[in-house]
């Protein structure tokens, strides 16, 4: 009967790792981020969504302190980000951004970057070269690669320092199904050992399968965040809902 039962006692929230408070940047006098707080946790599946020109990307890059706010600020763990804040973020692009050596060499580059000690080099490279199924190409060029796998080794290389957490921008925008579901299995498998994932993506199918919470970013601002299937299956904002039902929609359409 509904209030005899005992309680189930409520799980604690995972700890905050990163908290965005009234971020602004301006350029060419246009605010292009403006008034944006994030609150993001350990461990938590987030996805950033919106049209081109939104901001997505800059949002990114100002969480992972490669371009400072001109108002409002970023945190770590409570801290203003720092270098070591930044090891314990890594951001993976669209075009993945590797060394022109071999595949075992980019991810050596990685751990000796990420301070790895060199005793333990060799088994977290072979240990990343595992998990992102490219053990058998450790000796060929990284540009020879597909494309798919390229995108698995920035992964792989994005891992190998055992960050906190891991920021995406549209990482799958040029891969077939296959490819990108070599790399949602990766993101899961970093999920399930506690790194948090904040990933700009255009598919609402991926947003579903890779998130739980989504922010929708409009002109700079969002427009819309909370749990991914509460905002796609009820969209309150024109741009989400015709973006949702698969229509077109044009900035002359309004919000
Ligand atoms: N460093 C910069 N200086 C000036 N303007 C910039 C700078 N970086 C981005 N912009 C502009 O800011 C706006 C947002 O760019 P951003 O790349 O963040 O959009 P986005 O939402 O990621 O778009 P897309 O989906 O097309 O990748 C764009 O109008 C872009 O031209």
């Amino acid at each position: 009967m509904p209030g005899l039962l005992p309680q189930a006692a409520e799980a604690p929230l995972p700890p905050v790792l990163l908290q965005a408070r009234g971020l602004r940047f301006c350029a060419g006098g246009r605010a292009l981020i403006d008034g944006v707080d994030l609150t993001l946790r350990a461990g938590s599946r987030t996805v950033i969504l919106g049209p081109n020109g939104a901001g997505k990307s800059l949002l990114l890059r100002l969480l992972h302190g490669l371009i400072a706010p001109d108002q409002g600020r970023v945190t770590w763990n409570d801290q203003p980000l720092s270098g070591q804040s930044c090891r314990d973020q890594a951001m993976v692009f669209q075009r993945p951004v590797l060394l022109r050596r071999s595949v075992l060499a980019n991810l050596r580059f990685a751990l000796k970057a990420r301070g790895i000690p060199r005793a333990d080099r060799a088994a977290r490279a072979l240990e990343a070269l595992d998990r992102a199924r490219l053990t058998d190409r450790a000796r060929s060029p990284a540009r020879v690669l597909s494309g798919g796998e390229q995108q698995r080794l920035a992964l792989a290389v994005a891992l190998a320092g055992r960050p906190r957490m891991l920021l995406l921008d549209e990482p799958t925008a040029s891969l077939d199904p296959a490819s990108t579901d070599a790399v949602e299995r990766m993101m899961a498998e970093a999920n399930a050992t506690g790194i948090a994932t904040v990933m700009v993506t255009h598919d609402a199918g991926q947003a579903r399968r890779v998130g739980d919470d989504l922010v929708f970013l409009q002109d700079g601002r969002i427009a819309e965040a909370g749990p991914v299937s509460q905002l796609l299956d009820h969209p309150r904002s024109r741009p989400l809902r015709a973006w949702t039902e698969g229509r077109l929609w044009l900035p002359k359409d309004g919000a």
